[in-house]
């Protein structure tokens, strides 16, 4: 159960008590969205992204979700990938394969990862081109005020500078309104060379998860998540902000420990 669940303007907060705790409430909730998805739309539209959070997912791959989940009707996609060999230690793609994908009955042709025999920016169209073909058979939806996708989840993690996906500070990146992928080639996080979903396709989602664990991340989590006033950065985090969608925080008690005057219910 979550030590606190508050919501505010910036989304549902739900801090969780231990890294265990938080995969139980991350898998519920994913399990939730997706059953709601099926029922609804027939389909569950998913983007992940790399790093610690496909750890976290991996109650999912456990009872009762192994077997109460419906596999079959999940299409996943990638919030952000490195642009590197599918096989390669630093690929989302192997990632998520390795430590989910390949655990559950995912049906192969529902799996879109990049191209990765192509540059970043050829990556990046051709990945856009897969999901308007996805969107023109509402394989994927859109959104209602925009020509957008709109993806039932999109799962995304948090630097401690406070980057999403691939969007950092103060990058160019984060300017991108055109398309609903960019690339990039200068990531001050390795590798070098990623694309990545642009914050208008972020920010059209029915549902947006950020999973943020571990103290390096409170300062960050603060200045995304706090009324900091005037001053208030451009912080990638901050501009998470689902235009109709619902916006979710997964915190353990670390990463929410600079919020402000957050109570925790024993
Ligand atoms: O491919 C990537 O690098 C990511 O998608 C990136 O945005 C990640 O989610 C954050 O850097 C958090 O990573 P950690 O959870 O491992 O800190």
């Amino acid at each position: 159960m979550a030590l606190s669940e508050v919501n505010n303007d910036r989304g549902e907060l739900r801090v969780l008590e231990n890294s265990d705790e938080l995969r139980t409430d991350l898998a519920d909730y994913i399990a939730e969205l997706s059953e709601a998805a099926v029922k609804e739309r027939g389909v569950f539209a998913i983007a992940l992204s790399g790093g610690s959070l496909i750890d976290l997912m991996g109650k999912l791959c456990e009872a009762p979700y192994n077997k109460t989940v419906d596999w079959a009707k999940w299409y996943i996609f990638w919030a952000d990938e490195r642009v590197v060999a599918k096989n390669h230690s630093d690929s989302n793609y192997k990632l998520a394969k390795d430590g989910l994908l390949s655990k559950v009955p995912i049906v192969p042709s529902h799996v879109h990862s990049i191209n990765d025999s192509v540059s970043a920016e050829e990556a990046a169209d051709e990945y856009m081109f897969v999901i308007r073909q996805l969107v023109k058979t509402r394989m994927v939806s859109v959104s209602d005020i925009s020509d957008c996708p709109k993806f039932d989840l999109i799962l995304l993690g948090m630097g401690p500078d406070g980057h999403i996906a691939s969007l950092f500070p103060n990058h160019s990146a984060l300017d991108e309104t055109d398309e609903w992928v960019t690339f990039i080639i200068d990531s001050p996080k390795p590798p070098p060379e990623r694309i990545t979903f642009t914050l208008p396709v972020i920010n059209s989602a029915s549902n947006v998860a950020m999973v943020v664990t571990g103290e390096s991340k409170a300062e960050a989590v603060h200045l995304a998540i706090d009324n900091i006033g005037p001053d208030c950065p451009s912080l990638p985090a901050r501009l998470v902000q689902p235009t109709k969608g619902k916006l979710v925080w997964f915190l353990d008690k670390p990463a929410a420990s600079k919020l402000d005057g957050l109570q925790f219910s024993e």
